[in-house]
C-alpha cells in the first residue's frame, strides 16, 4: 500500500488499551465525588469514569502542567509578566452526541486536581444571534451553521481571558425560549482551566468572496481539544431520546419555544424530531461538523449506550 495512504497522525486505543494506562497513574475516587457525577448523570457508569475518564483526566493534568511551566519559562525569556492565563480545552462533536454532558463530568475531575483548579464552563450557544437577527437574515433554519455564531464576538472573549484578563462577561442562551436570554450574561473569572464547548470550536476562519474575514480561528486559543464522535444513527437515536424526554419536561414551560410539542405521542415526537434533525442538524453535521474532526488532538469515539469504545490521540 502506498505509505501516504496509511498514514494517519493518530495512535489508536481500543476501550481496554486506554483503560490500562490507569495501571501507571492510580487514581481513586471518594463516594463523595461518584455521587457528585451521579448528579450530572445518572447513567454514567462509574466503571466508564475509571476506564475512560480518569485517564483522559489525567492526560490532561499533565499537558496543563507543562504548559504553564512553558509560560512561566516564556515569561522569564521575555521579562515579561502576564496574570494568569488559563490552559484552555476545546470540545467539539455533533448535536446531540453529548458534549455538554462530557464537558460537566470533565469540570468535576479537573477540579479535583492535586492543586483544586478554578475550572469554567464555556459553550458557543451563548454566541448564536439572537432569533430576531437569525429571522432578519432568513437563517433561521440553519441555527447551529457557522453563519449563525457571532465568532467575532467569540474570538474576542477569548482572546481578553489568554491575555490575562481576569473577567470577562458572555451572553447566555436559553435552550427553553430558544434564544439568547436578553440582559443576561454569564460571568468568567479567572479560570485555571477553561472548557469551551460548542459544534463549531474546530472551525476554520471564515471566509468570504475570497478574503478571509476573521484571520483567528477559535482553536487558536486552545491547549487541547477533543471531537467527541459516534455514528450518525446513535447520534440521532440520543437526539430523539432527547426530544421525547424535553416533551414531557422543558416543552411543557410556559415559555417554551416548542410548547406545541409539549405531551404529544412518543411517535409523534419521532416523526418531528427526524423532521428537525434531517433538515438541520444532520446536514451541519456533514457539512461544518465531521470536516473539522481530523484537527482535534484527541478523539472520543461512543458506541451504544455512549460507551466510549475507541479513543485515538494526535502522535504528532
Ligand atoms: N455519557 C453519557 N451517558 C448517557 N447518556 C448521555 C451521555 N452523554 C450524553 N447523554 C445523553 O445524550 C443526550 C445528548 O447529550 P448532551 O445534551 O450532552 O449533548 P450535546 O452534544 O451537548 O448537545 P447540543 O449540541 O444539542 O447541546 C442527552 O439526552 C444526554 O442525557
Ligand atoms: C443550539 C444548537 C445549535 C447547539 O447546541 C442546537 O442545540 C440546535 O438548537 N440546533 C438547531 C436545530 C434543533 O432545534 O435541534
Amino acid at each position: 500500500m502506498d505509505q501516504r495512504e496509511s498514514f494517519t497522525p493518530y495512535i489508536s486505543h481500543n476501550r481496554n488499551e486506554w483503560a490500562a494506562l490507569r495501571s501507571s497513574t492510580p487514581m481513586t475516587m471518594t463516594e463523595k465525588d461518584v455521587q457528585e457525577l451521579k448528579g450530572l448523570n445518572e447513567v454514567l457508569s462509574l466503571e466508564e469514569v475509571e476506564d475512560i475518564y480518569l485517564p483522559l483526566s489525567r492526560l490532561l493534568y499533565l499537558h496543563a502542567r507543562s504548559t504553564r511551566e512553558l509560560y512561566e519559562m516564556r515569561n522569564e525569556f521575555l521579562k515579561t509578566k502576564v496574570g494568569k492565563v488559563p490552559f484552555v480545552i476545546g470540545i467539539a462533536g455533533s448535536v446531540a452526541v453529548g458534549k455538554s454532558t462530557f464537558a460537566r463530568v470533565l469540570k468535576t475531575l479537573i477540579s479535583r486536581w492535586p492543586d483544586n483548579p478554578k475550572v469554567e464552563l464555556l459553550t458557543t450557544d451563548g454566541f448564536l444571534y439572537p432569533n430576531r437577527e437569525l429571522e432578519e437574515r432568513g437563517i433561521m433554519d440553519k441555527k447551529g451553521f457557522p453563519e449563525s455564531y457571532n465568532i467575532a464576538k467569540l474570538l474576542h472573549v477569548l482572546s481578553e481571558l489568554k491575555s490575562g484578563v481576569g473577567e470577562v462577561s458572555v451572553p447566555v442562551y436559553s435552550h427553553i425560549t430558544y434564544d439568547i436570554v436578553p440582559d443576561e450574561n454569564q460571568r468568567i473569572m479567572s479560570p485555571d482551566i477553561l472548557i469551551v464547548e460548542g459544534i463549531n470550536v474546530l472551525q476554520p476562519p471564515k471566509v468570504s468572496e475570497g478574503k478571509r474575514m476573521d484571520q483567528l480561528s477559535v482553536s487558536d486559543f486552545f491547549d487541547f481539544s477533543i471531537y467527541v464522535d459516534a455514528d450518525d444513527n446513535n447520534i440521532f437515536e440520543w437526539y430523539v431520546q432527547r426530544f421525547k424526554i424535553l416533551k414531557e419536561t422543558a416543552f411543557r414551560h410556559e415559555d417554551s419555544y416548542f410548547k406545541k410539542f409539549a405531551g404529544i405521542s412518543d411517535l409523534e415526537a419521532f416523526e418531528v424530531a427526524k423532521g428537525i434533525w434531517d433538515r438541520i442538524n444532520k446536514v451541519n453535521l456533514y457539512e461544518n461538523i465531521l470536516p473539522t474532526r481530523s484537527r482535534a488532538d484527541l478523539i472520543l469515539y461512543k458506541g451504544n449506550n455512549h460507551l466510549v469504545n475507541r479513543i485515538m490521540m494526535r502522535k504528532i
